[in-house]
C-alpha cells in the first residue's frame, strides 16, 4: 500500500510544529537517574499521555512501584500505556519509546543548554537532551497520530503503544508488569499484537537508513571499597592506612586492558570467532573509519580493520569504566583520603552471555584480585542493573515493511545493522507476546546520543516521521493472518 500523499504533504507542512513539540518534551528535564529529577519523568509520562489523548488515543498510567536510588526510597515513574484501532482485519502493532534522558549539564561541555531545543538554521540540527534519545522518535510517532487526527484518516494498523521513564536506569518495575500483564490473555493490553516496532537507536553513520535486528545486554556494576571511618588528611594518614581509592583503582586496572580486551577470565572467551561468511557481513556494510572518527570527535579506532571494528560494536562484548563516586573531582587540589569510593563499570553483553553466566565471573575475579592485595579495607560488589541480549530474525514481514518504506522515503536500501547498546526490554516483549521485533530508528550515527551536543537533523525527524508513518501502511498492506 503506497503511503497516502496527504499524509506525507502534512508532515512536510507541519514541520515548525512538529519541532516546536519536541522543544517542548526537551524543556522536560526527565533524567531517570538523578532522584531530584524524578519529578520531571512524571511531568513528561503527563506531557506524553496528554499527547497521545489529544489525537484519540485511549491512555492509562501504569503504577510500577517503587524502588531505592542512592538510599532513597522512590516511586518509579508510571508506564505510559496507549490503545487505537481494534478492527479484527487489521494487524496490531506495539509501539515502545521511552521518555526519560541520560544526565546533562552545561558544564559537561555542552555548547548549547541541553534541556532548551537549539535550532542551527545553517545545519538544521536539532540540538538537545533527548532530541535522538529517545524524545524525538516517540514524537515522530505522536506525529504521525496528530496527521491522521486532524485529517480525518484511518490508521492502516490497530496500535498499542507502551512507553517507560526508566529506560536509561534499568527499566525497573516494566518486565515485572509485562509478564503479569501477558498472563491476563485476552484482557491484557497487549492481545492481538502481531509485532513490536522499537524506534530507539540510529544509523550506523550519517548516509543510510538502518533497521536493526540486536542489541547487546549489559551488566551494569558498582564495586565499593570502604575503610576508614571518616575521609582522612593525606599528610596525616599517608603511607599509614589502606587507602580504598588506590584499591578500587588497583582493581579497576584489571577489568579491561587499552585495547578493550576483557580481562575477566572466562568472559570473552564465552563467545565463539566469527567465521569468513560473517567477517564478509561486516566488511560489506557501508563504514568507514572516518564515520567511527565523526561520531567520536576524535582518531581513536582501535583498529584500522573497518570489520573488527564493526564486530567490536556489535558482535562482541566491551567493558567500560564509567566513574568513582566519592572521589574527589573539584577544581584545586583537596588533599584527602575518601573513605569510601565505588567504581561504576558495565559490560555490554553479546549472545551467549547473560547477566546470570557473566555476573559470578566477575564478582569472584573480583574478590580474588582483592584479596591478593592484601589490603584491610572491604568490598562489596554489586550488580545495579542487568538486561540480556537480543538477535531477531529480520527475515519477516516487518522487517520487509520497513524496508519498502525505506526505499519509499529515502530512495534507498536500508542496512541491516546490529546495534551496540542496550534496550532490555526487547527481549522481553519478544519473549512474552512470541512476534518479531523490529528496530527502526530515525536518528544518525553522529547524533551524540548521552553525550554532550546531543541533536536530532530536522530531516531525520521529518523523514523519519515520514518512514514511521510508512511503515505502518505497508504492514497494513500485507494481509491478516
Ligand atoms: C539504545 C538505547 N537508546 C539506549 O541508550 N539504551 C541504554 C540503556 C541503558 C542500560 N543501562 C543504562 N542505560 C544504553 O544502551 O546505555
Ligand atoms: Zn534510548
Ligand atoms: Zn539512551
Amino acid at each position: 500500500m503506497a503511503t497516502p500523499l496527504d499524509f506525507l504533504d502534512f508532515v512536510d507542512t507541519n514541520k515548525d510544529r512538529f519541532i516546536q513539540r519536541l522543544a517542548q518534551a526537551v524543556e522536560i528535564p526527565s533524567v531517570s537517574g538523578d532522584p531530584a529529577h524524578r519529578h520531571d519523568v512524571f511531568r513528561m509520562a503527563s506531557f506524553l499521555e496528554s499527547q497521545l489523548k489529544q489525537y484519540g488515543v485511549e491512555t492509562k498510567l501504569v503504577d510500577l512501584g517503587t524502588h531505592t536510588m542512592e538510599g532513597e526510597s522512590l516511586k518509579l515513574p508510571p508506564a505510559v500505556l496507549g490503545r487505537i484501532g481494534d478492527d479484527k482485519s487489521k494487524k496490531t502493532i506495539l509501539i515502545y519509546g521511552h521518555f526519560d534522558v541520560q544526565p546533562a549539564q552545561l558544564s559537561d561541555g555542552w555548547d548549547f543548554p541541553p534541556f532548551q531545543l537549539t535550532r542551527d538554521e545553517k545545519t538544521g540540527r536539532l540540538y538537545g537532551r533527548g532530541s535522538s534519545d529517545d524524545k524525538g522518535p516517540v514524537l515522530g510517532w505522536v506525529n504521525v497520530l496528530d496527521a491522521h487526527h486532524t485529517l480525518k484518516k484511518p490508521l492502516p494498523v490497530n496500535i498499542r503503544f507502551c512507553f517507560e521513564g526508566m529506560e536509561e536506569t534499568g527499566s525497573e518495575g516494566l518486565d515485572e508488569f509485562i509478564l503479569a500483564e501477558v498472563k491476563k490473555g485476552k484482557d491484557s493490553w497487549f492481545d492481538g499484537v502481531d509485532a513490536v516496532c522499537i524506534s530507539d537507536n540510529y544509523w550506523l553513520n550519517t548516509r543510510t537508513p538502518a533497521l536493526t535486528y540486536g542489541l547487546r545486554g549489559i551488566s551494569y556494576y558498582k564495586v565499593v571499597v570502604s575503610g576508614p571511618a571518616r575521609d582522612l588528611h593525606s599528610g596525616v594518614f599517608g603511607r599509614m592506612v589502606h587507602e580504598p581509592m588506590t584499591d578500587l583503582i588497583a582493581l579497576m586496572s584489571k577489568l579491561v586492558d587499552p585495547k578493550g580486551n576483557i580481562l575477566i577470565p572466562g568472559v570473552d572467551e564465552m563467545v565463539p570467532p566469527p567465521d569468513e561468511e560473517e567477517r564478509k557481513l561486516y566488511r560489506n556494510l557501508d563504514y568507514t573509519l572516518e564515520d567511527v572518527e565523526v561520531s567520536a570527535g576524535a582518531k581513536i579506532t582501535l583498529s584500522d580493520d573497518k570489520a573488527s571494528i564493526l564486530m567490536g560494536r556489535m558482535r562482541s562484548p566491551s567493558l567500560s569504566l564509567h566513574g568513582i563516586e566519592g572521589a574527589f573531582y573539584g577544581a584545586g587540589g583537596k588533599t584527602v583520603i575518601p573513605a569510601k569510593v565505588a567504581g561504576k563499570f558495565s559490560i555490554r553483553l553479546v549472545p551467549p552471555q547473560t547477566p546470570g553466566n557473566v555476573d559470578p565471573l566477575v564478582i569472584k575475579y573480583l574478590q580474588d584480585e582483592f584479596a591478593k592485595l592484601g589490603s584491610k579495607n572491604t568490598i562489596n560488589v554489586e550488580n545495579m542493573h542487568g538486561g540480556k541480549p537480543w538477535v531477531e530474525d529480520y527475515k519477516h514481514w516487518s522487517y520487509e515493511a520497513a524496508h519498502r518504506a525505506t526505499e519509499a522515503v529515502y530512495n534507498q536500501a536500508p542496512d541491516y545493522t546490529r546495534e551496540g547498546g542496550s534496550i532490555p526490554v526487547t527481549l522481553t516483549f519478544a519473549e512474552a507476546l512470541g512476534v518479531n521485533v523490529l528496530l527502526l530508528p530515525m536518528g544518525r550515527g553522529d547524533d551524540g546520543a548521552h553525550s554532550t551536543n546531543e541533536k536530532l537533523d530536522t530531516s531525520n525527524f521529518i523523514q523519519g516521521t515520514k518512514l514511521l508513518g510508512s511503515y505502518l501502511y505497508e504492514v497494513g498492506a500485507g494481509k491478516k493472518a
